[in-house]
C-alpha cells in the first residue's frame, strides 16, 4: 500500500481532496485517513512539523499499516540559485544537517552505524520526471538536507549550501530517509519551494505556504496516476 506524508495540515489538505476518504483512525496522536484513489487504497497522514515527528508517523506508516512505499509531500526553502518560489524539487537523497558528532572525528550529519545521506528510490523519481516531461514542468532534483530549525539565514543556508551540496532545505526529509532506509522501504520527496531560506524566510513562508501546498499536491496527484 502506497502511503503519503505531509509534515502540516496545509501540505496534506490539498492531496486529501482528491480522495475518497474511507476511514479516519487515531493513533499515537496523529490521523492516519484511509483513502481510496483510483481503485487503491492508500493511507495519508500529516506528521507535525520536525525530524522527530515525521519519524513516528512514518514508522507507524510502516509497521501498523503495511505501508511498502512512502511518498512526502510539502514545501521546502530553496538553496539552488535557480529554485524559485513555486518551483518543485525531489530529493535524489536526503541529510540531517543539524547532525553534528565532528568532536569525536565523524564528519557533519554522520552518527555511527547509521549514515549521512539516505537515498530516495529511482523508480519513483524516474516516474516524477516522466510525468514532468508530460505536463511540461521543470522538475528539478538534489540533495534535500533537514534540520529541526526554519533555517533563515544567508550564512547558515551556505554553510549547508557547501557541507551538503543541499538543493533544497526543510525538517523531516532526512528523517523519513533514515526510517525508510532502516525499514527497506522506497521513499520519494517531492517539495515545492515556500521561500530561499535566508533572511525574511518566515515572511515568505507565510506568505507562500498554501500556494506552494498546493502546487506540490497537485504533482503528486498526476504521479500518483502513474502508480
Ligand atoms: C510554523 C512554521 C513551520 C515551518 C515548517 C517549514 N517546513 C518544514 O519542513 C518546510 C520549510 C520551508 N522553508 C523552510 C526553511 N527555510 N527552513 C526549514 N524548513 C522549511
Amino acid at each position: 500500500m502506497t502511503g503519503i506524508l505531509c509534515a502540516m495540515r496545509e501540505e496534506l489538505d490539498p492531496i486529501l481532496e482528491y480522495m475518497n476518504i474511507k476511514e479516519k483512525i487515531k493513533h499515537a496522536n496523529n490521523i492516519f485517513y484511509i483513502a481510496e484513489f483510483e481503485g487503491e487504497d492508500i493511507v495519508l497522514a500529516y506528521s507535525k512539523i520536525g525530524k522527530v515527528n515525521a519519524s513516528i508517523t512514518a514508522t507507524i506508516m510502516i509497521e501498523k499499516f503495511g505501508v511498502d512505499k512512502l511518498l512526502f509531500s510539502g514545501v521546502a526553502g530553496g538553496v539552488d540559485e535557480d529554485l524559485k518560489i513555486g518551483d518543485l524539487i525531489i530529493a535524489t537523497k536526503t541529510c540531517q544537517h543539524d547532525v553534528d558528532l565532528t568532536v569525536f572525528g565523524y564528519e557533519p550529519g554522520y552518527i555511527p552505524e547509521s549514515k549521512v545521506f539516505f537515498e530516495c528510490d529511482e523508480d519513483l523519481n524516474n516516474i516524477a520526471q516522466n510525468v514532468a516531461g508530460k505536463l511540461g514542468i521543470k522538475l528539478k532534483d538534489g540533495v534535500i538536507a533537514s534540520g529541526d530549525q526554519f533555517v533563515h539565514s544567508k550564512e547558515r543556508k551556505e554553510w549547508i549550501k557547501k557541507i551538503f551540496n543541499a538543493s533544497a532545505i526543510e525538517m523531516e526529509g532526512g528523517a523519513v530517509g533514515c526510517v525508510c532506509w532502516n525499514e527497506g522501504v522506497p521513499f520519494f520527496m517531492l517539495r515545492a519551494i515556500s521561500d530561499t531560506a535566508e533572511e525574511g524566510a518566515g515572511v515568505d513562508f507565510d506568505e507562500f505556504l498554501e500556494e506552494s501546498s498546493k502546487i506540490s499536491a497537485k504533482f503528486l496527484i498526476e504521479m500518483l496516476k502513474e502508480l
